[in-house]
């Protein structure tokens, strides 16, 4: 546990959770399972379906059945929260920052745990920088058209912490390292948030530029001739552009980055392949579209990243 975990927290934290799908879902459910003050803001179809079956979770880290709060925007007005952890995905974002704004008020602080970094101005904007926690989570989840939750592996990590140096984050930061401990949700509330979002931005978006353009996981992509070579020099076009935007990423970040993206056994895919797969829509200019103009702007070739991406436009473009 950090240094942030000592100071005295707000208690018990009122938890908001926008967005009851893959990763929402899933921490959402087993911090409500413990008994923790949350109430989930879902649009009407996902409404009803919590409120007929619960959420349901299937997870080799045990199924749960659980009873939950649930909230519509247009009643939110009158209620107030501590937190509002913004789980939505990319595209989603606009119809999200709508629908949580009545009850950004008070000391409310935002913890988005999308992936990527460009919904940091949005927020920012909308709500203030001091408002908004840095967040990420490490897990390979869906929503299936059932509601239930589907959990592939063992792996279920939530990491936060604050932005910027301010004593009321970090509180807020160390009530929720307290949450998770009582729901037994592997955590790290971290002093190194910038970093964490860049370390898992780059090693995102190779695994989603190298699967999706492959359509296939990493095991199988290690099999072919290249294929280790090809997911190298993605992640190295990567890694260019985080030290070009001062932040470079640290060595045993990038040997666990390459363990997972060399590695012959994990059938590992990015959720944005899953996404392209079942032919919805994918965040495919929040991450790699992303990646590709910050190279721009700092002059750097990113050749592999931008094959990604006009194949990802292409996608978009034959779906629409
Ligand atoms: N799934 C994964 O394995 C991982 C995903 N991520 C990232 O996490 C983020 C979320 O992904 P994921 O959880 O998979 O996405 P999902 O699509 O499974 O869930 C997002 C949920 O947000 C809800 N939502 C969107 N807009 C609104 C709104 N205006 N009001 C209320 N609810 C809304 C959707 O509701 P509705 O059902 O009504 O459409 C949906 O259920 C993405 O950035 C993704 O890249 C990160 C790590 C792993
Ligand atoms: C890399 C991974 C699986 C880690 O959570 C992920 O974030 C995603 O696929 O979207």
């Amino acid at each position: 546990m950090s240094e942030l975990q000592q100071q005295s927290p707000p208690s018990p934290l009122r938890i908001l959770v926008l967005g009851a799908g893959g990763t929402g879902g899933y921490f959402g459910g087993r911090l409500a399972a413990s008994g923790a003050d949350l109430c989930f803001l879902v649009r009407e179809t996902r409404a009803k379906q919590l409120a007929a079956q619960g959420l349901v979770i299937q997870s080799p880290l045990g199924d749960a059945h659980i009873p939950v709060r649930t909230v519509l925007a247009s009643d939110l007005a009158d209620q107030s929260f501590d937190l509002i952890v913004l789980s939505c995905k990319a595209y989603d974002l606009e119809s999200a920052l709508k629908a949580i704004t009545p009850a950004m008020t008070g000391d409310c602080s935002v913890l988005p745990i999308l992936n990527g970094l460009l919904h940091y101005d949005l927020l920012d904007t909308h709500f203030g920088r001091a408002n908004v926690l840095g967040g990420l989570c490490l897990i390979s989840a869906t929503k299936r058209e059932d509601g239930t939750i589907v959990h592939f592996n063992g792996l279920a990590k939530i990491t936060f912490g604050v932005r910027d140096k301010s004593e009321r984050q970090a509180a807020l930061v160390s009530a929720l390292a307290n949450t998770c401990k009582a729901a037994k949700i592997d955590h790290q509330a971290t002093a190194e948030i910038n970093q964490e979002l860049w370390n898992k931005f780059t090693v995102l978006c190779s695994l989603a530029s190298g699967t999706c353009l492959m359509r296939s996981d990493i095991a199988s992509i290690m099999q072919s001739e290249g294929g280790e070579a090809f997911m190298r020099a993605l992640y190295s076009e990567c890694l260019a552009v985080a030290k070009a935007w001062q932040q470079p990423i640290p060595e045993w970040a990038q040997q666990m980055a390459l363990a997972a993206l060399t590695s012959r056994t994990e059938r590992l895919k990015a959720s944005m392949l899953r996404d392209l797969e079942a032919g919805f829509a994918v965040e495919a200019a929040h991450i790699v579209g992303d990646m590709v103009h910050r190279a721009q702007q700092k002059g750097l070739a990113t050749p592999l990243l931008q094959a990604a991406w006009c194949h990802l436009q292409v996608y978009q473009q034959a779906r629409a």
